[in-house]
């Protein structure tokens, strides 16, 4: 399989088997792709993984950019000889979606949920992705009940750079493990941002947890500011980077088994 976790920065793709997760890689969600374009992009990546187009059993994806959806559904048509299936739209995933308008969740934040609910037996789960947005979700007895919607990292760093005459646009660097007071404008923004976001993971996990009746509630950090965050804080208790390709394996499997699978190859 193709799985795809199409987000609002960078769409990661990974080849997957019953054996586990390839390589991911990343591209960007710009809005000057066409078919052409993601379709070449990604049989690329098959012949550098030296697997022929013929030999991609389905595309796996979760979306939360539509225009990009009609993209990659032609991409997979012109290049490709196998469906293309959306999580939940073609693939539901068997996890109650306690939205008040289900549809309305981002299918990431559902995906992300019903990967951890799969890797974690705890009761009660609290993931967050630091993607273009910052992403809060509960999930607790097997449920999905929604969560929170923050800025993301990098929209805050772009944000801030764009808004103020003197602010330069940084990327993050690491900080140490403790915040430093500021000697610089780019000493004072990488902490800022840093430590402030660590400041909203502690302060909103904390918040979730006596909401959730659950202080022992597992966290579990997705997305590409994830690693900066788990390394200047404790409230973090598993670090997974690949949880949403994890979500779409574990879904397509629950729909297709392994053995169906290599009966179909
Ligand atoms: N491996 C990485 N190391 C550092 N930053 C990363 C990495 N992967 C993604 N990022 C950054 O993390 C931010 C969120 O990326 P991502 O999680 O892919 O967002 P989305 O899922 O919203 O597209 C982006 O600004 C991206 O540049
Ligand atoms: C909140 C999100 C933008 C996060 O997406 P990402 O940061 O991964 O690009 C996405 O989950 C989304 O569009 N959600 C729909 C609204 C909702 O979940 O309520
Ligand atoms: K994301």
């Amino acid at each position: 399989m193709l799985l795809f976790d199409v987000g609002n920065t960078n769409v990661k793709l990974c080849l997957a088997d019953e054996n586990g997760l390839g390589r991911t890689y990343s591209l960007p969600s710009t809005n000057r792709e066409t078919s052409d374009s993601l379709g070449l992009c990604i049989a690329g990546i098959c012949a550098r993984e030296g697997v022929a187009e013929g030999e991609v059993r389905a595309w796996v994806l979760s979306s939360v950019v539509p225009p990009l959806n009609s993209l990659l559904k032609a991409a997979c048509a012109d290049f490709f000889s196998c469906p293309a299936l959306f999580v939940p739209g073609d693939i539901a995933l068997p996890l109650e979606n306690r939205y008040a308008r289900p549809q309305e969740v981002g299918a990431d934040r559902l995906l992300g949920g019903f990967a951890a609910r799969t890797l974690f037996d705890d009761e009660t789960l609290i993931v967050v992705d630091f993607g273009t947005a910052t992403t809060f979700d509960c999930v607790q007895n097997g449920a999905y009940l929604g969560g929170l919607i923050c800025p993301g990292v990098l929209s805050s760093v772009t944000a801030l750079g764009t808004q103020t005459a003197k602010l330069p646009q940084i990327s993050l660097e690491p900080g140490g493990a403790d915040l430093d007071i500021g000697t610089s404008t780019r000493q004072s923004l990488n902490h800022g941002v840093l430590f402030g976001f660590a400041a909203m993971l502690e302060g909103l996990t904390a918040r979730l947890k006596k909401r959730l009746a659950a202080p022992d509630a597992r966290v579990i950090a997705t997305g590409g500011f994830a690693p900066h965050l788990a390394a200047i804080t404790s409230c973090i208790d598993n670090l997974a980077p690949d949880l949403l390709m994890q979500g779409l394996l574990a879904a397509y499997f629950q729909k297709h088994s392994p053995r169906n699978a290599r009966e179909q190859s």
